[in-house]
């Protein structure tokens, strides 16, 4: 086989948007140093052969491989003729571009006949016409073939055509969303292993076609295990290119540097994530291990000081204490706390600025605070000067902060940094046992890289993604929950123009977090609590209630209770239940949620279009024309 050119990273133009002018550049500026031209971006470029060559020498990139040749094996005449005529013209290009891999995609072509003996003879001519251009043919398998659907019959294939210019080219997309067993690559000589292209997915019941072309997305973004399949291929000792090919509808509309960015640090993770499956030395400390959410801040405009102070009073929150030197307070309920940071200048006073009152930042408590600075700079995660040594901050994706706290240092956190006031009552008798989940509002192009970021920093887990119905258009959510269930966020994102999620975007100018779930131990005892507070809980509808009551069998009790307080129930199964409180939202823009959880790992998913509707209730009427 041809020996590995440069890096071992690399990323197909097809992946990101724009012309290929625009694509060869996004991959360098993120620091790839070796791409796959994609035949159709080539093809509809102004730009010949020599030109792209230039440009990929004058941006420090290589072409590592040249694809797709299309239904070429197994056709009968005059189809064959033409096939070959047209890896002849590719070879040509190749040629020109320096390029010395070609991938070959199983035919799909009505056609085609599926001949096996037909199949070998074709592939090794192609063979021997590759070797005259110095080329070697990588062979791979697409999902839907017309006859050739699998990895392992792509392997059969290659070893009976038995030609040094022609080998395997594997896809984790085709193998993986075929269930494909990964030990099946243990048969593969490394060898003839040409080229490895990686992509993950969203676990859709879908068409395999449809599937691949349109929602393909980085490792760490979908649901398919790549670790188990890089890991095998590093098993076997390939050691050529891991290339990111990711058809993606989100890719297509976005900017192409976040997604060549975003592209490399998922390679990078997937990379740490296979090394130790294998045993094998990692090249940064293990994801992180979030403990606990310990403080939300809010970044408060002078002008909304009052009116937060009374909201939050109403949320079941006091004010404990003061900072030692700025102009920021705590506010506690049980154990959760919330800063709220009036600073006159710096970053919670660029935030507001451009968001208004919103939550700045969170301050998460992991088990090693250390190495999760150390594996985010591994990472390419952008740092946040902090002044507070304890404390360094990590930039989130939307710009907001995340403060990592390690756990040893959060012991003594809030006595070195406030003055508390021991008498005060800290949101009792209101039982806040936690800060229950986080919930984002993103932008539909930023949807995915939030969940890459998280799911590369932390050990977390994906829950699956649900779909919401807000009264103005389909709302994306996607969970993802720390292994032990202490840290939870979910992420939100839509394209209807007037879905809440939408309103929030534009309200807060940008993405951020919309609400705020804190956990409590008995949802009837804090709702009698909050309404003696003065809380304004959401108003829920009887008809709600009604339907609800019936389904779970709520004793009258409950029912009247829940009807009061305007509390939502869901069940998992008997006696997994969840019951649900939300307050009104602060200046239409974030809002609290109050949780209670018995044995019950989701959001309540069936009661989210009832609360959006409510929500929905108290839009601004639209402006006059
Ligand atoms: O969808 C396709 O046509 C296509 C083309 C080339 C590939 O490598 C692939 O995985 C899919
Ligand atoms: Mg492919």
């Amino acid at each position: 086989m041809t020996p590995t050119p440069a890096s071992p990273n690399a990323i197909a133009t097809v992946s990101i948007s724009g012309t290929l002018e625009d694509k060869l550049r996004a991959a360098a500026a993120a620091g790839f140093r070796a791409v796959e031209i994609f035949d159709t971006d080539f093809v509809a470029s102004a730009l010949s052969a020599e030109e792209v060559k230039a440009l990929l020498d004058q941006l420090g990139l290589t072409c590592v491989l040249y694809q797709p040749l299309r239904d070429f094996e197994g056709m009968p005449e005059p189809y064959r003729t033409r096939a070959f005529a047209r890896a002849r013209q590719k070879f040509a290009v190749m040629r020109t571009l320096g390029c010395d891999r070609l991938l070959l995609c199983s035919n799909c072509a009505p056609q085609s006949l599926g001949d096996r003996e037909r199949i070998v003879a074709d592939l090794r001519d192609l063979g021997d016409l590759a070797a005259d251009h110095g080329v070697t043919v990588g062979y791979e398998a697409l999902a839907w073939g017309r006859h050739v659907d699998d990895h392992r019959t792509v392997w059969d294939i290659v070893q009976a055509v038995d030609h040094p210019h022609i080998g395997i080219l594997l896809d984790s997309f085709h193998s993986l969303s075929r269930r494909i067993p990964s030990e099946s690559i243990r048969a593969i000589d490394p060898a003839k292993l040409v080229f490895v292209q990686l992509a993950d997915a969203p676990l859709l019941d879908m068409d395999y076609l449809y599937w691949s072309r349109h929602f393909r997305n980085l490792p760490g973004q979908g649901g398919l295990d790549l670790t188990g399949y890089v890991a095998e291929i590093l098993r076997i000792g390939y050691d050529g290119p891991l290339s990111l090919e990711i058809f993606n509808d989100r890719f297509r509309a976005n900017s192409a540097e976040m997604v060549a960015r975003d592209g490399l640090r998922a390679l990078d993770a997937l990379r740490d994530a296979a090394a130790r499956k294998l045993g094998r030395t990692p090249a940064m400390p293990a994801r992180a291990t979030i403990e606990r959410v310990e403080f939300v801040e809010f970044a408060v405009a002078d002008a909304d000081r009052a009116d937060l102070a009374a909201m939050l009073g109403s949320a079941g929150f006091d004010r404990i204490g003061t900072h030692r030197s700025k102009r920021v307070e705590l506010w506690r309920a049980g154990a959760a706390n919330f800063v709220l940071n009036f600073e006159p200048d710096g970053f919670a006073e660029a935030y507001r600025v451009t968001h208004g009152t919103a939550i700045c930042a969170i301050g998460l408590v992991v088990t090693d605070g250390p190495a999760t600075i150390a594996r985010a700079r591994a990472l390419g995660m952008a740092e946040h000067p902090s002044d507070m040594p304890a404390m360094p901050a990590l930039r989130g994706v939307a710009g907001s902060l995340v403060y990592v706290i390690d756990a040893e240092a959060a012991t003594t956190l809030w006595q070195d940094e406030f003055v508390i006031d021991p008498g005060a009552p800290g949101g009792a008798p209101l039982a806040v046992t936690a800060i229950d989940h986080l919930a984002a509002t993103v932008t539909n192009d930023e949807f995915l890289s939030w969940q890459l970021y998280w799911r590369a920093l932390f050990d977390v887990e994906v829950q699956t993604p649900q779909d919401v119905i807000d009264p103005n258009g389909l709302v994306q959510s996607q969970a993802i929950r720390g292994r032990n269930g202490t840290f939870r966020i979910t992420l939100n994102s839509t394209d209807a123009r007037n879905a809440l999620s939408a309103r929030f975007l534009d309200q807060s100018f940008g993405a951020g977090f919309q609400h705020i779930a804190l956990a409590v131990a008995d949802m009837d005892e804090a709702a009698a609590v909050l309404a003696k507070r003065g809380l304004e809980p959401l108003p829920i509808p009887a008809n709600y209630h009604d339907d609800v009551s019936a389904r779970f069998g709520l004793s009258p009790d409950e029912d009247a209770r829940a009807r009061r307080y305007g509390i939502l129930i869901d069940e998992e199964g008997p006696g997994r239940r969840y019951r649900q409180l939300y307050s009104r939202a602060f200046l239409r823009t974030f809002f609290f949620e109050y949780v209670e959880r018995r044995g019950y790992d989701g959001y309540g998913a069936p009661n989210a279009t009832i609360r959006l509707t409510a929500q929905n209730r108290f839009r601004p009427a639209p402006p006059p024309d």
